[in-house]
């Protein structure tokens, strides 16, 4: 079954079109990687998959439903590029407050279970304001996870982060065995540890979508998988 699935997006701002003619599909417990230059498209892709944008015209289908269905909303978990918990409040109010939103059971020991995790017990009183920007990413991390995603949308999900933290979190995504992962990234090597499969978007459009392993059949011998990228998202631009 597909769980994510774009049919002939169209997606314009303006004057400016971001996504033109975009069709994809992800199955079911798959783990993608959205790569592409600046301006490519991919936060608008993943903003149209949750719903906080319509396409202008073609289909965005979670689970065959539309992403802003409530079904398809509980099994979103969205981790947006520059996310901005609750300034104000205090990094447990955030979690619990969202874990309440989300319906979670027993939400104090699944807060105290992402506290723990993603180190942040130290700081469970702290408002968020006075967060370091990885601390903050941390903490917006555990939001998107906190009510079990089965589907996992996230835009540079390492940003910000120390090395240490980084393989935490590349540990947590990779134990979440069921998921459904759609990651936008410019790193390859964290594609290469997230996803198996790649979509590459370049000037609003896919120019290469498959298995990492088969990018290679695109180079010279040797070659690093990063220039064969660089070379593919470049046909386009
Ligand atoms: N709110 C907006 N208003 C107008 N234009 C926008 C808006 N958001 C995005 N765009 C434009 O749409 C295109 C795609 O942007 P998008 O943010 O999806 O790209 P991206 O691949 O995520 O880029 P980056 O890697 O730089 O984050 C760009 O030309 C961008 O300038």
């Amino acid at each position: 079954m597909n769980c994510i699935e774009l049919r002939n997006v169209v997606k314009r701002y303006g004057n400016v079109t971001a996504l033109n003619n975009v069709s994809f599909a992800i199955e079911c417990g798959e783990r993608v990687a959205l790569l592409g230059p600046n301006g490519a498209g991919k936060s608008t892709t993943l903003k149209l998959i949750v719903g906080l944008l319509k396409p202008d015209s073609g289909e965005v289908l979670v689970k065959g439903l539309e992403p802003i269905s409530i079904q398809a909303r509980r099994i979103i978990g969205y981790l947006p590029e520059d996310a901005s918990p609750y300034l104000m409040l205090t990094v447990r109010e955030n979690l619990e407050y969202i874990a309440s939103l989300r319906g979670v059971d027993n939400v104090k020991e699944r807060v105290n279970k992402f506290l723990e995790l993603l180190a942040l017990k130290p700081y469970e009183r702290n408002r968020v304001m006075s967060l370091s920007r990885g601390n903050r990413q941390k903490l917006s991390l555990a939001l998107a996870l906190i009510h079990d995603p089965e589907i996992l949308l996230l835009d540079e999900p390492l940003n910000y982060l120390d090395i240490p933290t980084q393989e935490r979190i590349i540990s947590l995504f990779n134990s979440m065995t069921n998921a459904t992962i759609l990651v936008s990234t410019h790193i390859m090597s964290i594609a290469g540890r997230l996803a198996n499969k790649v979509i590459i978007l370049s000037g609003g459009q896919v120019v290469w979508q498959g298995n990492i392993s088969d990018l290679r059949k695109f180079g010279e011998e040797n070659e690093p998988v990063e220039s064969i990228v660089a070379r593919l998202m470049e046909s386009v631009r």
